[in-house]
């Protein structure tokens, strides 16, 4: 079997090599002319799996994408070649909630606000939505979710409308990028939803960067009442409006669910659903493709207030650092995916060992590792 594979997919190796013969190309320049062979093609966010790249692929019978997000996969196209698809669902949803409440502490920092007490609005309320809301919430913040789709679904929890949701002290968008039908996402935030917002609130794009209009929202910063932002994703990646950058609070090249664990687990699920598309069982497990983490264990004296909270988690991951590699590194499109492609190892909360004692609960609500004090 041939399988074409991002070459930006860790473990890759290790779990397809015994399925056939690999070969690792930078999925932005896939071509279709590369696909004749092919039996199965891996992919990441930046390979458009459409009519053009699939023109000359007679063999292909699966694709997989290591990634939550499917909006570059034509997956109508997909179904009606016969072709299976499978995608990662929820692989870097803790990622995604840890990165959201760092930039939420070093925004805190900034313009000394207390989260306990302050409101958000989740846009969004599927796996990284769910992910943000449960951190918010443990750090006391009053969360609102925002889902049209989930609540006529039935969804049992409670939502508000956008208009609501827009009223937050921090509004978070957390959707997939879709441009038809009722629920369409493609500019959600445009220049009348932005009309609404006042410059004490703060903004967080973790999803997908079409969801913002980013030409609306530059005329906003240029005004004398600019918004606080906090940006991962950009639209017309990598080709972004460059002009916003200066303008927010934090920016960082879509790196929201790269941490390490996020992006094996997004290269496990596919090897899962190739396997179970192969009629085979799971042979690999998940936790050995992970090196163990760098860090000791650590006591915690006392019940964390937000300061002590910060520092432990500023520990693990702080956003700063990718703010800091984004705003030197980046100065033309190529900038974007080099500062992606040679993204520092970043751990999840949970590579950190915790001895604490009671009251301390918190910690382990925000999914820190916790073992009981000595
Ligand atoms: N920056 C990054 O590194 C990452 C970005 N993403 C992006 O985030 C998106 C969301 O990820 P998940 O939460 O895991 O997906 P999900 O599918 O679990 O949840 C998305 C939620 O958005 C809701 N939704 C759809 N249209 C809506 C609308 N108009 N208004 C409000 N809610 C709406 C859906 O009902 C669903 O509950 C992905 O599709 C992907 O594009 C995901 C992971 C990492
Ligand atoms: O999972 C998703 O959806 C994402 O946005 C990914 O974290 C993006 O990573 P790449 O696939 O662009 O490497």
């Amino acid at each position: 079997m041939n399988i074409i594979i991002d070459e930006n997919m860790p473990v890759a190796e290790c779990l397809f090599s015994p399925f056939g013969h690999l070969t690792r190309l930078p999925g932005r320049q896939i071509q279709a002319d590369q696909l004749a062979e092919a039996d199965a093609l891996l992919v990441r966010s930046v390979t458009r799996v459409d009519e053009r790249l699939l023109s000359q692929a007679p063999r292909l019978k699966f694709v997989g994408s290591a990634t939550i997000g499917t909006d570059h996969v034509d997956q109508a196209l997909l179904a009606q070649r016969g072709i299976a698809f499978a995608n990662a669902p929820g692989c870097n949803k803790i990622s995604v909630g840890e990165y959201v409440i760092s930039a939420l502490l070093v925004l805190a920092e900034r313009h000394q606000l207390h989260l306990a007490g302050m409101t958000l609005g989740v846009i969004g309320a599927g796996n990284t939505g769910t992910a943000v809301a449960e951190r918010a919430r443990a750090l006391g913040m009053q969360v609102c979710l925002c889902d049209p789709p989930l609540a006529d679904a039935g969804d049992p929890r409670e939502f508000v409308p956008y208009e609501v949701a827009l009223c937050s002290d921090v509004v978070s968008f957390h959707v997939p990028l879709t441009h038809e039908g009722p629920y369409a996402t493609w500019h959600l935030l445009d220049e009348a939803a932005l009309a609404v917002l006042d410059g004490e609130q703060i903004l967080i794009n973790a999803c997908r960067g079409d969801v913002w209009d980013n030409r609306a929202l530059l005329a906003r910063q240029l005004s004398p009442d600019p918004l606080r932002l906090v940006m991962d994703v950009w639209e017309h990646e990598p080709a972004l409006l460059t002009e916003l950058v200066p303008h927010t609070e934090l920016a960082t090249p879509h790196i929201a669910g790269y941490s390490l664990e996020g992006k094996v687990r997004g290269t496990y699920q596919v090897y899962e659903a190739f396997c179970a598309w192969q009629g085979l069982a799971v042979s690999q497990a998940f936790t050995p493709l992970l090196p163990p983490p760098a860090f000791g264990q650590l006591a915690v004296q006392q019940a964390p207030d937000q300061d002590l909270l910060k520092r432990l988690i500023h520990l693990v991951y702080d956003v700063r650092r990718d703010d800091a590699l984004f705003r030197h590194g980046f100065a033309e499109p190529a900038d974007f995916d080099r500062l992606r492609k040679h993204y520092p190892e970043r751990r999840e909360w949970s590579s950190l060992r915790l001895t604490a004692q009671a009251g301390c609960e918190q910690l382990a609500a925000l999914g820190f590792t916790l073992a009981a004090h000595p």
